[in-house]
C-alpha cells in the first residue's frame, strides 16, 4: 500500500527526512510534535503546559489537514524529558481531548528535538 504524505502550513514543517503525517488507507499515522510554532519555527516559551498546548494544536492541524480531528485519534506516545511534569501534561491532555480517550503510551526520555520538554505523536483512522 502506498504512503501518502500529509503536508500542512497549519503545523511546523519537518525538521528532518519525514513527513509530518502519512496516509495509508483510513489510517494516518501522524509524525511527533513538539512546541515548535509554525510561523517562526521556534520553540515556544513558558514552560511544560505552554509547549503540550502547541504540540497538540500542532497535532490538530495535521489531523484535519489529512481530513480528520483529534476525535479520529486511537493512539498517541508521549514523550517527556522530565517525568515530574507528568500531571501538567496530564492536565493539557484532558484538555484537549474528549471521552473515551485514546490508548497512549507515556514514556520519559533523555532528551528531544530542539531541547523539547515534550513530543506527542499519534494514530488516526478515518471514519
Ligand atoms: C520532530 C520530529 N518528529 C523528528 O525530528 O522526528
Amino acid at each position: 500500500m502506498p504512503r501518502t504524505p500529509v503536508s500542512t502550513a497549519g503545523a511546523p514543517a519537518a525538521i528532518g527526512p519525514y513527513s509530518q503525517a502519512t496516509r495509508a488507507g483510513e489510517t494516518v499515522f501522524l509524525s511527533g510534535q513538539i512546541a515548535l510554532h509554525p510561523d517562526s519555527g521556534e520553540l515556544v516559551e513558558g514552560g511544560i503546559r505552554a509547549q503540550a498546548r502547541r504540540a497538540f494544536a500542532n497535532l490538530e492541524a495535521v489531523c484535519a489537514a489529512a481530513g480528520g480531528s483529534l476525535d479520529d485519534v486511537v493512539r498517541v506516545g508521549l514523550y517527556l524529558t522530565d517525568l515530574g511534569e507528568f500531571a501538567e501534561v496530564n492536565a493539557v491532555m484532558a484538555e484537549v481531548f474528549a471521552e473515551p480517550y485514546p490508548a497512549r503510551s507515556t514514556i520519559g526520555v533523555a532528551a528531544l528535538p530542539r531541547g523539547a520538554a515534550f513530543e506527542v505523536d499519534a494514530v488516526m483512522v478515518l471514519s
